[in-house]
C-alpha cells in the first residue's frame, strides 16, 4: 500500500518550478512559482503533485483519498531548506576566541598563533568517533527545527589522513542513521598543521598523494574543498590540490577571497569549480570570470556578520550574473550558527538581496551547488519530497521578521521529522 500525504490549502506554496536544468541567475532568481491557496501531494516520499486541492484530488483520486491530510491554511510551503557549506562535523566551541575578538583581535591574528581552525583541529582530533556523532547529531536535529532537510559538510579539522576520514566517515554515518541528506566535502587543505607552517609543501603533497587518493577510493566525498588565503594555501597550492582532487572524481570547490582579494573567485573559474564561496573581497575580474564560467557564488553571510567584516557583494554578482546561494558556514570559529533563516535574513537586510533571491539562494541555487539539483530544491513531480512548512500566510515574512524561527512543519522524504515545531521522534 502506497502512503500518500496531502498538505492542503496553504495560503503560499512557493514552488521553485523550472529551474533544476541550471542555477537560477539574474531575473530567474526573482521567480518563485507561487502558487496562492496551493496544496502538495506526496506519495512514497516523492512529489506527486502540486496544485489547487480540487485539481489535485481530482487528477490523482485513489492517492488523494488514502492521503494522511494535513490542513496548512494560513502557512507558507517552500521546498525544504538545503545548506550548502557547513563544517558539521567537530568537536568543541570557540566563544574564549569570540570574546578575544570583541576585545580587538582579529581571526587570522588567533589563527597564526594556534588557535582559530588549530583548536577546533586539536579538540576534533582527541574526540572520539561517537562524541563526534552525538554532538554532530544534535545539530542536525537543529537543522531540521530550522527547516533544512539536506546539509553539505566537511572534513577539514583533521589534517591528517586518520582524521580527516575519522571525520567523514562520521558524515557517513550519519547519512546512514540520521533522517538528514548529509553531502560530503574533503577539505583536508582547511590549514596547514601548526608545526609544519614554516614549510607547508610536505603537507600539500601528503593532502595530494596521501589523502585525495583515499577519500576517493573510499567514496567518502563528492567534493575537495580548499582555504585559499594569505598564510593559509596560496593560489598555487590550492590549484594543485583542486587538479588532484579533480583526477580522482572528487568536485572542486573554494573558500575564495574571505579575508582579502587573492585571486580565489578566478582561480574558482580556471578549475571550474562548482561554487566559490565567502567572497566577501572578491574582485571585479574575479566575478566576472565567475560569471563566464558558471560558478555558483555561495554567500556566508553569518560569518561577515560574526567577525564584524563588510559583506559579500551579492548584487554586483547577481546583476553580473553570478548563480548566487546562500548558507549558515556553520562552525564554531567565524559562523556559530545553525539558522539558515537568519541567514535569509541577512541576506536581504545586509547584502541587498530580494526576498525573493534569498529563498531561490537557499533552495534550487543550494541544491545546484551541490549537485542535487535532479532530486531536491523544487516542489515538482518526481522530486524527493522534502518540505517545509512555515507558520507565516506569505514568503515575504520570512525575512521580515528576523532573527525567529518560523518552521510549523518538515517532510523529509515524504515522513514529518518536525511537526508543530517540535522535533519527532
Ligand atoms: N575560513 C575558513 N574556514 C571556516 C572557518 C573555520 C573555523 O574557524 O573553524 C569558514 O569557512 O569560515
Ligand atoms: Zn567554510
Amino acid at each position: 500500500m502506497a502512503s500518500s500525504l496531502l498538505i492542503k490549502n496553504a495560503s503560499q506554496v512557493v514552488t521553485m518550478a523550472g529551474k533544476t536544468e541550471k542555477p537560477a541567475r539574474q531575473n530567474a532568481m526573482q521567480q518563485l512559482n507561487v502558487i496562492e491557496n496551493g496544496s502538495v501531494l506526496v506519495v512514497d516520499g516523492k512529489i506527486k503533485g502540486v496544485g489547487k486541492l480540487e485539481e489535485l484530488k481530482q487528477r490523482y483520486k485513489d492517492d488523494s483519498a488514502a492521503a494522511e491530510v494535513v490542513d496548512a491554511t494560513g502557512k507558507t510551503v517552500t521546498p525544504g531548506l538545503i545548506d550548502p557549506h557547513t563544517h558539521l562535523v567537530h568537536a568543541g566551541t570557540r566563544e574564549n576566541e569570540y570574546a578575544m575578538r570583541l576585545k580587538g583581535q582579529s581571526y587570522m591574528e588567533i589563527m597564526n598563533a594556534g588557535g582559530g581552525i588549530h583548536a577546533t583541529t586539536r579538540a576534533t582530533r582527541e574526540a572520539g568517533f561517537d562524541q563526534l556523532h552525538e554532538e554532530s547529531k544534535q545539530r542536525l536535529d537543529t537543522f531540521f527545527q530550522y527547516g533544512v532537510t539536506t546539509v553539505e559538510a566537511k572534513s577539514g579539522y583533521g589534517l591528517s589522513l586518520e582524521h580527516e576520514l575519522k571525520q567523514l566517515e562520521v558524515a557517513a554515518k550519519l547519512n546512514e542513521d540520521h533522517a538528514m541528506d548529509i553531502v560530503s566535502t574533503f577539505m583536508g587543505a582547511h590549514a596547514v598543521p601548526v608545526d609544519e607552517k614554516e614549510n607547508p609543501e610536505p603537507f600539500v603533497s601528503r593532502v595530494i598523494e596521501e589523502m585525495i587518493p583515499e577519500v576517493a577510493r573510499r567514496k567518502l566525498a563528492d567534493f575537495n574543498d580548499v582555504f585559499c588565503e594569505r598564510g593559509v594555501f596560496t593560489p598555487d597550492q590550492s590549484r594543485r590540490i583542486l587538479e588532484a582532487g579533480k583526477a580522482h572524481g572528487l568536485v572542486p570547490k573554494i573558500h575564495a577571497d574571505e579575508i582579502e582579494p587573492y585571486g580565489g573567485a578566478e582561480l574558482a573559474a580556471e578549475v571550474g569549480a562548482i561554487s566559490a564561496d565567502h567572497l566577501l573581497k572578491a574582485s571585479e575580474e574575479g566575478i566576472g570570470k565567475m560569471a563566464g564560467n558558471n560558478v555558483i557564488g555561495v554567500l556566508l553571510p553569518g560569518t561577515a556578520f560574526f567577525l564584524m567584516a563588510e559583506y559579500a557583494n551579492a548584487r554586483k554578482m547577481i546583476d553580473s550574473g553570478v548563480p548566487v546561494a546562500l548558507s549558515t558556514d556553520a562552525n564554531p570559529g567565524s559562523s556559530p550558527t545553525l539558522s539558515l533563516q537568519f541567514i535569509m535574513n541577512l541576506g536581504c537586510l545586509k547584502m541587498g538581496m530580494t526576498p525573493e533571491e534569498v529563498l531561490s539562494a537557499t533552495t534550487i541555487n543550494a541544491a545546484h551547488a551541490i549537485n542535487r539539483a535532479d532530486t531536491i530544491g523544487s516542489l515538482e513531480v518526481g522530486k524527493q519530497a522534502d518540505i517545509a512548512i512555515f507558520d507565516v500566510p506569505n514568503y515575504l515574512m520570512l525575512s521580515y521578521n528576523y532573527g525567529m524561527n518560523h518552521i510549523d512543519g518538515v517532510v523529509k522524504r515524504g515522513q514529518f521529522v518536525v511537526a508543530g515545531g517540535q522535533l519527532e521522534n
